[in-house]
This record gives structure tokens, C-alpha cells and sequence, in this order.
């Protein structure tokens, strides 16, 4: 949708959109019962496709299928909507869909369809070099004389009154230049029999063969026009769709192709368009396949923002795949399996403040790391994270991405702060979120080793996998098992924002050989904001969940992009606040609401959320964000904001607590906070495409 485009426009350039279209099929029909060998069937859907090729459209009739003898490809069309392979059918008997499969007249014709797909395919092979993501490529059954509306597998299947509806509603994902690049390619793929293109309108008018006089009107069923118009309405109204949505970098479009014979896992530094091709390959295994798809991350908001994108992308298969954060998932899952399950997080809270009280306050813990948040941690993400039930199994481990060496009494030490916690936990009937995870992984592995045939779902991909815990990531394989395309695990470790680690060799999740991938260029942040983002890293090798480490300032190919880092120091903090009231309140509304105000803590969400409310500058709080334009700045913090992105990120204030305060040495525990405080600033400086504001105190 063109911004700031009133409604009576939109609706007045769909009627003219309609007019023309009504005209175009007109004419269109006279040339084609030009077409002598087809049947009237067959020349009624050619009109439709020909009235396509005076909008721009592009249409290779009658091909030859490369590699085959034979076998020939009845339409290929291009043009605004993507590519569509076509397959037009003369059946007397009406086609219908059993099951699984296609019959006609008491027989099954299940032959046709998979030649269609498989000619699909080699389209879709052909097109990814050029980019084209294979979400684009769709193979069409038009059954001339028929009324239907029905899928079968990756096809549809129309009947001729459907089919132009049906291209109206693809949405604008090909500027005229990709249809012309495209179509080439696959007149280059697809040879004719005979030189000729059936219809290449500019040409032929510039040869001065104009078309028979049209018809007075489109006989019957030629199309439906109510369903036109309101396609063709639907069209005006509808944004374009984004263009990744449909372009990928060739490496990105192979990946979305690629069939894993096990798990597999895509990794690649921030913003080389990892979510991308893991919702591509999720809209593309939905096409493929039939049963149920799962996408989970950790973060309780992004599920919801992937499944507007989703949906924008392929709207026919985003039914079949669900969005959702690993917790909500398990609980609704446990729940229906009749496992009681009680998550109150605030009551998990007063048990711990309680069992620090007892047993951690006084002991040798409170020296190693006075705060008791940080044997919170512990206990979260090393203790119950990992699933470590006995203290021999503590007392050993490998506590990955911690820095503070514990001897063996100092274990003892945190094992009795957790038995402690524990004991209050229990006592008050309440579960925390580990808790939460524990159960489900039980639950699906005895399910699991009760029939193994019995999946839920088809296929499993996790975004963002760095942010789970082990038992998180042992929960999502047990419910892919080893299956073909079964488990995806998408991150970086780069960008963990919460304690602790592990690698996925503990998890049982063994990755070999291609099944391992990597993306290498940066598609969101300009060279100065990536350069910027970096340096706060450059010291902090990190290591990533297949072990492997690597230095914080990594070496990442950057699509051009032009973009700015402002910053912004003032000699108090009012005047600090000021400054960021001035830089939002000379936003429009639009560049407002795709702004992002990012802070470290809650304390500080909650003093800019005043200081703009009493400014009268419009918010959005993260939480309630799902992708769309909504108005106002979005306010949220750093961890919040993961695998999303914004034109503009603030970031008041944002170089405290990087480095560990105090005058004297610091201890592990500080130098641990610091550094989990850099990668999350990290994150939150790498939403930014535009503009990133960097405001900083300076007394
Ligand atoms: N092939 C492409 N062409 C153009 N833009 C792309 C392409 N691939 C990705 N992008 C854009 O790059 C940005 C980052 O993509 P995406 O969110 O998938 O990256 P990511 O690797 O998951 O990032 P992060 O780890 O930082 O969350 C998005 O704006 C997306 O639109």
C-alpha cells in the first residue's frame, strides 16, 4: 500500500484496474480462438492468461521438458504474482481430490500431478540462481469446463473460472524487470518446440498485427467478474510484498532447496537473513509435505511478527505451520496430555529470595558473587538448564559460558541453595520455567519410545536456538526425532543474550557435514552501524553451540546499505532525555511508528516510558507488536527486541555497565555481567537499518 494513499484513491484505481482487466480478457479472447488446435475449454483459460500478458505478464506455451524425450511443459507463466507452471486439462469427467489424490471418472490421475510437480521442481532449480526462492514458483492443474478450487500437495488446482481471481490475489512480488529476467531464464530452460512465443503483446503491436476486432462481450464462464473485482480490489489494497519475500541470494535460495537426510542447522552473524530462509524453508516443507510444522523461539513476541510474514509470503500454507515460543508451546502441550502444570514465576521468585536467605546469603557463594541473581542463574541455566539432577553430575560439569571457577566445596555451596529452592518450590505446589521444559521432554520421549511412528509434527525449526537451554533443545529433538528435513536449528551464538551455554553434542543432536551451514552477508545493517555494533564485541570471542569459538569482530560481507550512526552525549542526564525527545519528536508519524527506544532494564523501560507519555510522544510497548505498522515508537529492552528490526533504534544511555564498575580488581562474576551486558547491546545496536542513536552521559 503506497503510504498516505486515501481509501477513495485505493478503491478508485481498483475499479479502473477492473475496467482494464474486463477489456484485456476481451480482446484477449478474440486471439485466442486464434488457437485452432485447442478446444473451446482450452481457448477460454488461454484468454485468461493472454489478457495476463498485456499487463506485463509473460507466457511460454508448449515447451520442451530438458532431460526428457517426450515430455513437454504446457504453460509457463511469469509476471507480477511469480511464476506459475501450468497444466491445462480437457476432461470430460469432473476432477476431483480423494485423499491424498487426484481421480477423474472412477480413475486415478495421480500420474498427471506428479509430472507436474517434477517439472515444478526443474523450474524452480532453474530459478535459483537468479534468487528466485522456490515460495515463488507454483505449479497450477487448470481444468477447462470445470468449477473447482482445491489443493493437492504443493498443487492447485482450478477450474477456469478461478484462474484469474487466483493470479489477481498473488500479490506484486516481481517488478517488471525480474518478469523479463525470469522468463528468459526459463525460455532458456524450456525451449520451444517451435521458435514462436504464443504472445509477446509489445512486439506485436510494434509489427502492426493487431488483434481481431473483441467480442461485444466475454462469453459465459470466460471469468467470473465478481470475483475479479474483488481480487482485483484486494490487489489495490495489498502492500507489495516485501522483497525477500521472494529474492533470496542464490546461496540463500539453495539452502531453502536442500534436503537433509537428519537435523541441520543454519548459523551466520546477525542480520545474513537466517529467519529468512528458515520461513522459507518452512513455507516450502508445508507446500511438500502434508502433517503439521512447528516454529519455535525462545522470545514470547517474535512467533507472533513470523507469523505475519509467513502468512504475507504463503498465505495457503500458514495455516499449517504454528508460531510459538518454546514455553507457551510446552504448556499447551503438557495440558493437553493432562500433566498438571503450574507456572507462577512469581511465586518460583519468592521461593528462591527465601532458600538465598537460608542457605546462600551467609555462605561462601555471597564472596564468589554478592548478588543472588547470579546464582539464580546457576541454578536456571547450569543447574536445572542442563537437566542435572545429582550433585555428581554438578560437581564435574562443564559450566559452559561461566566465568567463575567453582571448587569442589563451592559447588557443594550451590547445590545446597538449590536443594533449597527446591524445597520451597515444591512445597508452595509451583513450577518455574525449567520446570516446565523437564515435563514436556518426559512426556514427548515417553511418547516417543512408546510408538515412534507417533509425530506431532512433520518437521521442527527453532530460531534463535543460542537463547534455549539444553533441556530445551533436547526437547525439540526428541519431538523431530532423526527424521529427513525433521530438525532445524537456526542461530548464532553471537548473540546470546542469557547466561550460560551448551553445545549441541550434549544435547544428542549430532550435525554432519552440509547439514552444517553458515551465512556469510549481512542484508540489514549498513557498514557503519555493523562496523559500530562490532567493536562493542571485538574482544569477546564467543563460542558457538557446536563448540566451535570465534572472535567477537568477525569478518561479514554487507549488502550496500546507506546508513547512520548518530551520537549524542550531554553533560547531564535531563539533558540526555532531552535530546532523545528531540530527535523522536522531529519523526513524522510513519518514521515513528518503524522507530525503536531499546533500554538494558526494566527500571529504565519504565522511566522512558514516562518521560514520553508526559511528552505526548505516541508508544507501543515491544510486547504488543506483531509486525505490522502500528503506530508509535516501539519501547521494549535489548533481550525483547531479538530477531526483530526497526528504520531507527535509540539506545538511551547505552554504553553503562559494559565495563565492571568499582575501583578495585574485578571479580569473575562482574567481568561475566559485563560481557553478557556487551552482547546484549550488541543485539539490540544490530535491529538498527537506517539510524542508530547512541546517547551517552558524559558529567
Ligand atoms: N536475499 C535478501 N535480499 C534482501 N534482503 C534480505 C535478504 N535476506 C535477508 N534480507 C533482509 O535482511 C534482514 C535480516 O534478515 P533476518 O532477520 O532473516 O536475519 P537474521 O540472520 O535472522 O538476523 P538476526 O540474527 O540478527 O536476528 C531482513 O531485513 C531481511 O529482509
Amino acid at each position: 500500500m503506497a503510504a498516505g494513499e486515501s481509501a477513495a484513491r485505493r478503491a478508485q484505481r481498483a475499479r479502473r484496474q477492473e475496467r482494464l482487466l474486463r477489456e484485456q480478457l476481451r480482446a484477449a479472447g478474440a486471439e485466442a480462438r486464434r488457437w485452432e488446435a485447442a478446444s473451446e475449454g482450452e481457448q477460454r483459460v488461454a484468454a485468461q492468461l493472454l489478457a495476463f500478458t498485456e499487463r506485463g505478464w509473460r507466457l511460454l506455451v508448449d515447451r520442451r521438458w530438458p532431460g526428457t524425450r517426450a515430455a513437454n511443459v504446457d504453460m509457463l507463466l511469469v509476471g507480477q504474482g511469480g511464476v506459475f507452471v501450468l497444466d491445462v486439462k480437457n476432461w470430460r469427467a469432473a476432477p476431483e481430490v480423494r485423499g491424498d489424490a487426484l481421480w477423474a471418472g472412477g480413475q486415478p490421475r495421480d500420474e498427471h500431478a506428479r509430472k507436474l510437480a517434477r517439472v515444478t521442481g526443474v523450474a524452480e532449480g532453474a530459478l535459483v540462481a537468479l534468487g528466485l526462492s522456490p515460495v515463488a514458483v507454483r505449479p497450477l492443474m487448470v481444468f477447462a469446463g470445470h468449477r473447482l478450487a482445491a489443493r493437492l500437495g504443493p498443487i492447485d488446482l482450478l477450474g477456469e473460472a478461478e484462474l484469474a481471481p487466483y493470479l489477481w490475489r498473488r500479490g506484486r512480488r516481481l517488478s517488471p524487470a525480474r518478469v523479463r529476467e525470469v522468463a528468459e531464464r526459463l525460455a532458456g530452460v524450456f525451449p520451444a518446440y517451435q521458435p514462436a512465443v504464443v504472445s509477446e503483446p509489445a512486439r506485436r503491436r510494434a509489427a502492426g498485427d493487431r488483434p481481431e476486432p473483441p467480442a461485444a462481450e466475454p462469453g459465459p464462464g470466460l471469468f467470473d467478474v465478481a470475483a475479479v473485482r474483488d481480487a482485483a480490489l484486494a490487489d489495490a489494497l495489498a502492500a507489495p510484498i516485501e522483497r525477500w519475500m521472494t529474492f533470496l541470494h542464490p546461496d540463500q535460495a539453495a539452502l531453502v532447496r536442500r534436503d537433509w537426510s537428519g537435523p541441520a542447522r543454519i548459523s551466520g552473524a546477525a542480520g545474513t537473513g537466517k529467519t529468512v530462509v528458515a520461513l522459507h524453508r518452512a513455507a516450502r516443507l508445508a507446500r511438500h509435505t502434508s502433517g503439521r510444522l512447528l516454529y519455535v523461539t525462545f522470545a514470547k513476541n517474535l512467533p507472533r511478527v513470523q507469523r505475519a510474514f509467513l502468512r504475507a509470503m504463503a498465505p495457503e500454507v500458514a495455516d499449517r505451520v504454528e508460531f510459538s515460543s518454546l514455553h507457551a508451546w510446552a504448556i499447551e502441550y503438557l495440558q493437553r496430555a493432562g500433566v498438571p502444570v503450574q507456572l507462577r514465576g512469581e511465586q518460583a521468585d519468592t521461593a528462591f529470595a527465601r532458600a538465598w536467605m537460608e542457605v546462600g546469603r551467609d555462605s561462601r557463594l555471597a564472596e564468589i558473587a554478592p548478588g543472588h541473581q547470579y546464582w539464580r542463574d546457576e541454578i536456571q541455566y547450569v543447574i536445572k538448564g542442563r537437566g542435572i539432577t545429582t550433585f555428581e553430575e554438578y560437581a564435574t560439569v562443564r559450566r559452559r559460558r561461566r566465568r567463575t571457577a567453582l571448587r569442589g566445596q563451592d559447588r557443594a555451596a550451590v547445590w545446597a541453595l538449590y536443594e533449597a529452592y527446591e524445597r520451597r518450590r515444591i512445597e508452595r505446589g509451583v513450577h518455574d520455567f525449567d520446570d516446565v521444559l523437564s515435563l514436556a521432554w518426559e512426556r514427548v520421549r515417553a511418547a516417543g519410545a512408546r510408538d515412534p511412528s507417533d509425530r506431532p509434527y512433520r518437521a521442527v525449526i527453532v530460531d534463535e536456538v543460542q537463547d534455549l537451554t539444553l533441556v530445551g533443545v533436547r526437547l525439540l529433538h526428541a519431538l523431530a526425532g532423526e527424521a529427513p528435513n525433521g530438525l532445524l536449528l537456526v542461530g548464532d551464538g553471537q548473540q546470546a543474550v542469557y547466561p550460560g551455554g551448551f553445545r549441541l553434542a550434549e544435547a544428542g543432536v549430532d550435525i554432519r557435514g552440509d547439514r552444517a551451514q553458515v551465512l556469510r552477508r549481512n542484508y540489514r545493517n549498513s557498514q557503519e552501524i555493523l562496523r559500530t555494533a562490532m567493536a562493542v564485541v571485538a574482544d569477546d570471542t564467543f563460542e558457538d553451540i557446536d563448540g566451535e569459538r570465534t572472535p567477537g569482530r568477525r569478518e561479514v560481507d554487507v549488502a550496500y546499505r546507506a546508513g547512520e550512526v548518530v551520537r549524542v552525549v550531554a553533560p547531564s542526564a535531563a539533558e540526555h532525555d532531552e535530546e532523545l525527545l528531540a530527535a523522536l519528536r522531529a519523526l513524522a508519524p510513519e518514521a515513528l511508528a518503524d522507530a525503536a527506544l531499546l533500554c538494558p532494564s526494566m527500571r529504565a523501560i519504565g522511566h522512558y516510558q514516562r518521560l514520553l507519555t508526559r511528552a505526548g510522544v505516541p508508544v507501543c510497548p515491544l510486547e504488543n507488536y506483531a509486525g505490522s505498522a502500528v503506530p508509535g515508537v516501539k519501547l521494549g529492552s535489548y533481550r525483547r527486541a531479538k530477531g526483530l528490526e526497526f528504520k531507527r533504534v535509540y539506545l538511551p544511555r547505552h554504553d553503562e555497565g559494559l565495563a565492571p564498575g568499582g575501583d578495585g580488581e574485578p571479580s569473575d562474576a562482574d567481568l561475566e555481567q559485563a560481557e553478557l551486558a556487551r552482547g546484549q547491546l550488541f543485539v539490540a545496536m544490530t535491529r538498527a537499518r537506517d539510524t542508530l542513536w547512541l546517547g551517552s552521559v558524559k558529567e
